[in-house]
């Protein structure tokens, strides 16, 4: 993998046809055509960063394996640990990413990228050492809350910073990749869970050190994070040409003024020469004028999208979705999810600079359409995850091989089609759809809408699966892609190649879809 401009990348730049095409509901203004990125630096800045997605990944799955251990490591004299505080512990994390969703974009934008990449995790370790020895359920909601916030920082920040560092013909890839990275802690989680658990250690330490060796990735990122460069765009606005100019010749391995001049030339195209506004200056200009308000509504959208799916239904319950199902081991097959999510997710990396977003995100909706509709129709013929069956009860009956293969083929391919594009193209999306002096509020509001639907799934699944019947569950979950389906095919247009500058103008007199 190189980070060389590929010859098929330097047709796609130069192609003026898709600009001229009256088809188009606004002009597109033809890609600059940059200069060769420093490949080997580019990866050491992304693989820097991307370990905030892993740890992003580790925290958020790795409650599933620790609460199976938990027993009454938590309880107190008169307290013991209910299921209700179990659930309170699962999505304080959630909670927490929510909260710091909102404030990264603001802290982003005044204190820098960089900076806030190190609060969050100096937020990871104290929260996974914070957890590992907690001896309250309080204490431990507390932690999560912790670690959560750095999740929801985490979320916001590195898609942020990588595709402001990026080259425009890479950054697709390279911000997938932060996105690869937090599957690969998903899948680690799992694996750590089952390779700690008893006999092994003892119940109590085997929760333990899961949750607590989520802190170590963080105090290796924030050793790495001392060499690593702000990003140009936000040295531009803070500290002027003459800093920016400095990581641009880090980023392209020159500093020759014919490659340097035109791309700092560019940034400030971007950039409006006043002071950066206020918060409320921002919000008002985020939602007053059209080009923003739509970036707004298309990066929130997708984030819905995302967790409204019910990805994540399957991701932090399908053990015990299994284990009600008969199957004996219940977290291989919370495995399988995580593998394929992962693998799908490699996949997405290589094709998303050449596939394009636009296509591979309607592909992607549509193959999740069809998985869910498969789940929903084998749970509909399974009586005992139909309404009134409590979740916690004992499994009732058993499933056939052949209900059993088609539920599996239905979330293979549910999960593999999400991974492909919904899973990662938000990410995506709300890094390079807002311009710089709203792009702060933008990310925030797009973060936040991700993990309060992230939060509504992880509180709500259970419960709505218990009333309704997992039928239904998953109906609804076909029924919120197709409309997710036509409001891309409407709304989302295609940004492969373009310089963030130039998405901005994309969206200035319509949505720019063809
Ligand atoms: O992009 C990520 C990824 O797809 C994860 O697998 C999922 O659990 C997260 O909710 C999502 O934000």
């Amino acid at each position: 993998m190189t980070l060389n401009n590929s010859p098929d990348d330097d047709k796609d730049l130069e192609q003026p046809s898709r600009d001229t095409s009256p088809l188009l509901t606004s002009p597109r203004p033809i890609p600059l055509n940059e200069p060769v990125a420093k490949g080997n630096w580019i990866w050491l800045l992304t693989l820097s960063a991307g370990i905030s997605g892993l740890l992003f990944g580790y925290d958020t799955a790795s409650i599933s394996g620790a609460l199976l251990h938990l027993g009454n490591s938590l309880s107190t004299p008169g307290h013991p640990v209910t299921t209700w505080d179990k659930s309170m512990i699962a999505s304080a994390t959630s909670l927490g990413a929510l909260f710091g969703g909102l404030i990264a974009g603001v802290a982003a934008d005044k204190f820098g990228r960089r900076a806030v990449i190190f609060a969050a995790d100096v937020g990871f370790a104290v929260g996974a050492l914070w957890q590992a020895l907690s001896g309250t359920v309080g204490s431990m909601i507390l932690g999560r809350i912790v670690v959560g916030v750095s999740v929801g920082i985490a979320s916001l920040i590195v898609p942020l910073y990588i595709s402001e560092l990026s080259p425009a013909s890479h950054r697709g890839r390279l911000v997938v990749i932060s996105v690869l990275f937090i599957t690969i802690g998903q899948l680690f989680a799992y694996a750590v869970s089952i390779i700690l658990s008893p006999p092994r250690l003892s119940p109590d330490s085997s929760w333990r050190w899961t949750l607590g060796l989520g802190g170590a990735p963080a105090v290796v990122q924030l050793f790495l994070m001392v060499f690593m460069p702000e990003t140009p765009r936000w040295q531009f606005q803070h500290l002027g040409a003459k800093a920016a100019a400095k990581t641009l010749a880090q980023v392209y391995g020159t500093d020759s003024p014919s490659v340097i001049t035109p791309l700092v030339d560019s940034l400030a195209a971007g950039i409006p020469s006043s002071p950066s506004p206020g918060l409320k200056e921002k919000l008002r200009m985020i939602l007053a004028i059209p080009g923003n308000r739509r970036a707004l509504i298309i990066a929130c959208s997708l984030q819905f999208l995302q967790q409204a799916c019910g990805f994540n239904a399957l991701m932090y319950f399908s053990p015990t979705i299994f284990s009600k199902l008969g199957v004996h081991s219940p977290t291989a097959t919370a495995m399988i999810v995580a593998f394929t999510n992962a693998v799908a997710t490699f996949f997405a990396f290589h094709l998303i600079d050449h596939a394009g977003r636009r296509t591979m995100l309607l592909h992607s909706l549509e193959g999740m359409f069809i998985g869910l509709c498969l789940c929903s129709f084998i749970f509909f013929t399974i009586p005992f995850l139909s309404p009134d069956t409590s979740i916690a009860s004992p499994v009732t009956a058993g499933i056939s091989i052949l209900q059993l293969s088609i539920l599996l083929l239905g979330t293979v391919i549910f999960v593999s089609s999400y991974a492909l594009g919904l899973g990662a193209i938000p990410w995506l999306c709300q890094s390079e759809f807002f311009p710089m002096n709203v792009r702060g509020v933008g990310t925030g509001a797009a973060t936040a809408t991700n993990w309060f639907w992230n939060l509504v799934v992880a509180a709500g699944f259970l419960m709505v699966v218990e009333l309704v019947g997992a039928g239904w569950c998953f109906l609804a979950f076909a029924v919120v892609v197709a409309g997710g389906w036509v409001f891309a095919w409407g709304r989302y247009p295609e940004t492969k190649g373009m310089r963030m500058e130039e998405i901005e103008r994309l969206l200035k007199d319509g949505w720019g879809v063809l």
